[in-house]
């Protein structure tokens, strides 16, 4: 579903990769966690995927087509089967959790209809059942500010779900939460993960988690693909080689 051949990103004025020549082929329903200590080439990883950071050299392929030479309009529309859940969420602080949830629908919509804010009855009956999925469906009619962190992702992953996608990016989805919201929103994205038959990769911190909820663990070191493997595999030793 997902190849990505000899990969490199280099930022302007860097002297070194920030991703050195990766190789990796990811596949529907696996749940892969990515780890790495700061600044290893996690979220650039992420982001280069759905082309938020565009590679130096290398490709992405997805389901057979190359994003890497993709015009923007023709990306725009392979972006629509992607989705980015991010640290901070990126919610629009005053308006309510059902509008940030309808938002989701957005990439696949005439932009007119956005800009005029028009949903159908179908779109807001899938909002409601989005919101019923990541149990907000009490609170629709609150502003996101007045939500928790917690509450605020599960925001997020609705919004996602509306989106209807084939792969869920997330960018460190539980590094603003305390430990036991974090495993909650972990248990919700597996759960959709699976619910909707995706491909997921989520760039995570906690070694704990990503062992727990994993069905497939990468990790980086100084941008290089250091382990790809089962969660099992992931021992003191190789721990210690991550995070050295
Ligand atoms: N916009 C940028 N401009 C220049 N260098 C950058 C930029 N973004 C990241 N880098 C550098 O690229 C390397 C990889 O960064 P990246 O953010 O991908 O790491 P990370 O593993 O996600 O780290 P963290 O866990 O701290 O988020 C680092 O050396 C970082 O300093």
């Amino acid at each position: 579903m997902l190849m990505i051949s000899d990969l490199v990103v280099r930022y302007p004025k860097s002297g070194e990769n920030a991703l050195d020549h990766v190789n990796l082929s990811l596949h529907k329903g696996e749940f892969v966690c990515v780890l790495g200590k700061s600044g290893a080439g996690k979220s650039t990883f992420i982001r280069s995927i759905n082309r938020l950071q565009v590679p130096t050299s290398g490709r992405v392929t997805f389901d057979g087509t190359n994003l890497t030479t993709l015009s923007e309009g023709k990306m725009r529309r392979i972006r629509s089967d992607m989705v980015m859940i991010f640290q901070h969420f990126n919610l629009i602080p005053r308006m309510t959790v059902f509008q940030n949830t309808l938002t989701g629908a957005f990439g696949k919509r005439p932009p007119y209809k956005n800009l005029l804010g028009l949903f159908s009855e179908k779109e807001k009956q899938r909002g409601l059942q989005a919101l019923q999925e990541v149990g907000l469906e009490k609170h629709i009619h609150k502003r996101v500010e007045a939500l928790s962190g917690g509450q605020k992702q599960r925001v997020g992953i609705a919004r996602a779900l509306l989106q209807d996608p084939k792969l869920l990016l997330g960018d460190e989805p539980v590094a603003s939460l305390d430990p036991s919201t974090s495993r909650r929103i972990f248990e919700l994205l597996k759960s959709i993960h699976e619910e909707h038959e995706l491909l997921s990769i989520i760039n995570v911190h906690d070694v704990n988690l990503a062992k727990e909820f994993a069905t497939r663990i990468i990790a980086f070191r100084d941008g290089k693909l250091l382990f790809d493997g089962k969660p099992e595999e992931v021992d003191d030793r190789m721990f210690a080689d991550i995070y050295q």
